[in-house]
């Protein structure tokens, strides 16, 4: 199946359509069978560090394979099975995506149908929590909430062209013959939101009306979300570009979320090769995620025991990748595995 189109009987559709709850819950996003999987674990792994009284739930896409789904839920992940988003047709003479993978972004508006959560903190796979962030859960309803994006290093925007910057607005006036200055817009990496079927519809009805843009599903949020978005301060946030762009707004030790989105930070990639990542802030940051992903105290749970064919066995004896060499898919024990794992 292509992506973005629906499955004949839906094998991936939610789980179940749920009625509202009460849950709240972190939510990220995982698509693909690459290593963004770590960035997934070692988020658990800092929320369990911090002692967060909330799960993490882990929308997965359909090509997220076996060994990752259980490496997740052995990392105590919530997983939810998603459908792809179609992305909208782009005219790549015209525009294209900033980055190749953000045509698979739409995809994480998937959220808006978890409606058994009252409300969400989402995190981008490349988010570490290093310190507790449960009071986001208490901020009132009815409005998005997120952190202030940095438009610096948006090498193909208006505002880079005129080095505008929302983190500093008095830096450069913006052009009256350019309109209105953009509105406040937040990165989309992190955002609390309450998830809504009739919302998330209407998300997917705007796509269809609103011409694609390089930041995708951000620009979107950003479009929809406007007259309801409230910016929360930039520690729940920190865009690692934001250290050289404007240090005058970081204080590291106060620092409570990072958010590797530089080029050459995600920390499971880092070679130290790129722009910037020599800085001792940025080394110092990739290294307490690399302590965190590596400290055994927060991995797995118990190895958990699975009813395969009726009988209990320990996951640590499944064998998930069949023995014929170059032979993979799901022999029967690992589709019972997930069964009793999703
Ligand atoms: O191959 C991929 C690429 C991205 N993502 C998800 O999409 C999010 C957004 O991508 P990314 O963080 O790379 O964008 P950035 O914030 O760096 O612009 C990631 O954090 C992951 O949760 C994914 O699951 N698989
Ligand atoms: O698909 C659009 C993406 O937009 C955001 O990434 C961008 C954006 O933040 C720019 O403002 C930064 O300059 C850039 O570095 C960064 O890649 C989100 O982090 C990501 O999850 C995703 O929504
Ligand atoms: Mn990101």
């Amino acid at each position: 199946m292509a992506p973005g189109q629906n499955y004949p009987n839906d094998v991936h559709r939610m789980s179940k359509i749920a009625e509202k709850g009460e849950n709240k819950a972190f939510v990220t996003f995982l698509g693909g069978s690459g290593d963004y999987v770590k960035g997934v674990v070692g988020l658990a792994k800092g929320l369990r560090k911090v002692g967060s009284a909330y799960p993490l739930v882990v929308a997965v896409l359909p090509d997220v394979p076996p060994e990752h789904r259980l490496l997740m839920v052995q990392n105590g992940c919530v997983l939810k099975d998603i459908n792809w988003v179609q992305a909208p047709e782009m005219d790549k003479t015209k525009v294209g995506w900033a980055h190749e993978h953000f045509a698979i972004n739409y995809s994480k508006l998937r959220i808006f149908e978890l409606e058994e959560y009252s409300k969400m903190v989402y995190f981008d796979g490349d988010i570490q929590v290093y310190s507790n962030v449960d009071e986001l859960f208490e901020l009132p309803n009815g409005h998005l909430y997120g952190v202030l994006d940095c438009f610096c290093e948006w090498h193909h925007s208006p505002q880079y062209k005129i080095g505008y910057c929302q983190q500093c607005p008095d830096r450069v006036q913006w052009p009256a013959e350019m309109g209105q200055p953009p509105s406040s817009y937040f990165n989309a990496g992190m955002f609390v939101f309450e998830p809504s079927q009739a919302t998330y519809d209407d998300l997917i009805n705007t796509i269809k009306v609103t011409p694609p843009s390089s930041f995708a599903e951000q620009d979107l949020l950003n479009l929809y979300f406007k007259s309801i978005f409230e910016p929360i301060p930039p520690v729940y946030n920190l865009l690692v570009p934001m250290l050289w762009t404007h240090p005058e707004h970081v204080e590291l030790d106060k620092v409570k979320v990072v958010h590797f989105c530089a080029n050459g930070s995600k920390p499971w990639r880092y070679t130290g090769k790129d722009e910037h990542m020599q800085r001792e802030d940025v080394k110092m940051l990739v290294q307490k995620w690399w302590d965190i992903y590596d400290d055994e105290s927060f991995s797995y749970r118990e190895p958990m025991a699975a009813n395969v064919g009726g009988k209990r066995v320990q996951t640590a004896e499944l064998n998930l990748i069949p023995k014929e060499k170059g032979k993979r898919g799901l022999g029967p024990m690992v589709t019972s595995v997930l069964e009793f794992a999703l």
